[in-house]
């Protein structure tokens, strides 16, 4: 599907629930020093082809104006002309897409994400058992035991971009990057919201348990 054949509905409704999550997440501290990037898939999606809107980079994201977004295809391209520059991460953001076939990305620098990775990073996983809130994540089993992975943070993007296939696991939407931050997808934007402020409940619970003790 060409991105000219997909509806200005739809492009604007993504816009508007983007703008809305970015607005919710500022008003928790979730983007720091203007990190963090956000996306919404529009159209449709195969593998090979497919677009998102995502954050503009470098930008301050707790105010809003009309450039915080653009559309990219799945190189990362923008797919109208523009002056705007997609975010540094978009690539991972397209590697996800390719490798889920997911509607939302939210990607957010917190201390408690920071903390875990750093603390599990050689290990390549936060063990996690016994929270409810992964229930959050979408998995109902009892008393279930997950492992969330962490991926060195390197400085070169498509580096990063390239271990996420071997990184990623169906069952956990999400991944750490090494004293970085997470990557959290879902479906849509409210399953991808609710995936993050699940896991980010559970690094909390995981960082003042180890903190007691
Ligand atoms: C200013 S620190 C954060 C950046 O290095 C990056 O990790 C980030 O999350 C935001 O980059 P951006 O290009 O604005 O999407
Ligand atoms: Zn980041």
């Amino acid at each position: 599907m060409s991105f000219t054949a997909i509806s200005l509905e739809e492009k604007q409704s993504a816009l508007d629930e983007l703008r809305k999550v970015k607005q919710q997440f500022a008003a928790r501290g979730w983007f720091p020093g203007t990190s963090g990037n956000l996306s919404i898939r529009v159209g449709e999606y195969s593998p090979d082809s497919f677009h998102f809107a995502v954050t503009s980079s470098g930008k301050d994201k707790s105010i809003h104006t009309p450039e915080d977004f653009l559309f990219v295809d799945e190189a990362g391209e923008p797919c109208e002309t523009t002056k705007l520059k997609p975010s540094a991460e978009t690539l991972i953001h397209a590697k996800i897409y390719r490798m889920t076939g997911c509607g939302a990305i939210f990607h957010v620098h917190t201390v408690f994400n920071n903390v875990l990775s750093e603390l599990y990073g050689d290990q390549g996983y936060v063990p996690v058992q016994g929270i409810e809130l992964i229930k959050g994540l979408g998995i109902w089993e009892e008393n279930a035991a997950i492992e969330i992975p962490v991926l060195p943070n390197y400085a070169d993007i498509l580096s990063i971009a390239k271990l996420v296939p071997g990184a990623l696991k169906p069952e956990i939407p999400g991944i750490l990057l090494r004293n970085h931050g997470i990557y959290v997808w879902g479906k849509n934007a409210f399953e991808a919201k609710r995936h993050l402020e699940a896991f980010e409940f559970i690094f909390e619970v995981e960082y003042r348990r180890l903190a007691l003790k």
